[in-house]
């Protein structure tokens, strides 16, 4: 008997990461970070204002400082965040089966989302999963992605049935998963303290995005619910809440705290408190061994394996610290993986 049309139909899955330079060489940064720095959702200035001061000014002074920490970063394989990001395609795609196609793509640079996408047209999918991984929403990371696949399918002649996965700042198996790597850590050594360290963003995304005035970057965190539901510091804390409540940590030993804040000579105020700070001075209040969690990314890269595994490491030491250790991130860790296929197969 022939199968029905429907058994045969499949869906498309596109997984999405923010992107990184094809090289770690000074033209190939500059290319990037001119990409990703003159996106209106990252750097929300008017376009009269932005290209001029970050293609003219901002990126060629900062490319070649970021090159030397890209090479740093760089390994046989290329940038973690691209490799990290095809071995999960792989192993996702394997676990949901010929039913769906798995296809990944960068926001910036290279494997492009459009590429992704007309791999899934090509493949004749039914519908199309997003999956932004940023754990927490925020506008200039997974709100960044939507306006582009947006912008791309809003082209097409056909334009597919298409659903985003916006955040999973609470999902249990992104919790488990990172709970199982701290886990394996926290059984080597004992540690006074665990700090969760996020990316940063600048408070007025978070103002601009707050719901009828709900968010107002204090105790409205404390709660997460539906009113502070896309509010990304207000994620970050239940991220944090979470993970704290699995590795069993009562909340005075642990900490939440911003990173990767952009200095600019306009000194607009980012998420508080800020990482460096916070840990600086720690070794004065007796906290000497610290564990450091990043889970803003579900992939290894220059915000984890650089800023918090060696600069973050430098400064506690200097500070008078003695063991400053991170966690890696998820990458493509099998029970990752199974967090990811439920999460697609529930959508
Ligand atoms: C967690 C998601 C991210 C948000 C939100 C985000 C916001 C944001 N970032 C910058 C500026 C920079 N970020 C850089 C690197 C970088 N950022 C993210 C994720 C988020 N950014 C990742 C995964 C990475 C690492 C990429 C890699 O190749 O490993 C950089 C480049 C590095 C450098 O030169 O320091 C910049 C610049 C802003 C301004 C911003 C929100 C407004
Ligand atoms: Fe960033
Ligand atoms: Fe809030």
């Amino acid at each position: 008997m022939p199968t029905p049309t429907s058994a045969k139909r499949r869906i498309g899955v596109l997984l999405v990461n923010l992107g990184t330079p094809d090289s770690p060489q000074t033209p190939d940064v500059r290319r990037y970070l001119n990409e990703f720095l003159t996106d209106a959702r990252v750097i929300d200035m008017p376009a009269a204002v932005r290209y001029p001061l970050f293609q003219g000014i901002v990126v060629p002074l900062r490319a070649p400082k970021s090159a030397k920490i890209y090479q740093q970063l760089w390994t046989e394989r290329g940038s973690p965040l691209l490799y990290h990001g095809l071995d999960l395609q792989r192993l996702v795609q394997e676990k949901l089966g010929p039913e769906y196609v798995v296809a990944f793509g960068m926001r910036y640079q290279k494997p492009s989302i459009e590429k992704a996408l007309e791999e899934l047209r090509d493949a004749a999918v039914d519908r199309i999963i997003v999956l932004p991984l940023f754990p927490q929403y925020a506008a200039a990371s997974t709100g960044s992605v939507q306006e582009k696949v947006m912008e791309i399918v809003g082209k097409w002649w056909v334009v597919p049935s298409i659903s985003f996965i916006s955040t999973f700042t609470d999902d249990p198996g992104f919790i488990a998963s990172f709970a199982t790597l701290g886990k394996a850590e926290m059984a080597k050594r004992d540690y006074d303290h665990v700090v969760f360290s996020y990316h940063g963003i600048p408070e007025r995304h978070v103002l601009k995005g707050s719901f009828k005035g709900y968010c107002q970057l204090g105790k409205c965190c404390n709660t997460y619910n539906k009113n502070n539901r896309y509010c990304y510091r207000a994620q970050c804390f239940e991220t944090s809440r979470l993970l704290a409540k699995e590795l069993g940590l009562d909340e005075d030993q642990y900490t939440t705290s911003f990173q990767s804040r952009l200095q600019s000579r306009l000194r607009d105020p980012w998420l508080q408190p800020y990482t460096d700070e916070v840990l600086k001075g720690m070794p004065a209040k007796g906290i000497k061994n610290v564990l450091a969690f990043s889970p803003a990314f579900v992939a290894d890269c220059l915000e984890t394996t650089i800023e918090v595994g060696l600069e973050f490491k430098e400064l506690f030491e200097q500070a008078g610290g003695e063991h400053w250790q991170l966690v890696p991130s998820l990458n493509a860790t099998p029970q990752w993986a199974d967090a990811v296929t439920d999460m697609i197969r529930r959508n």
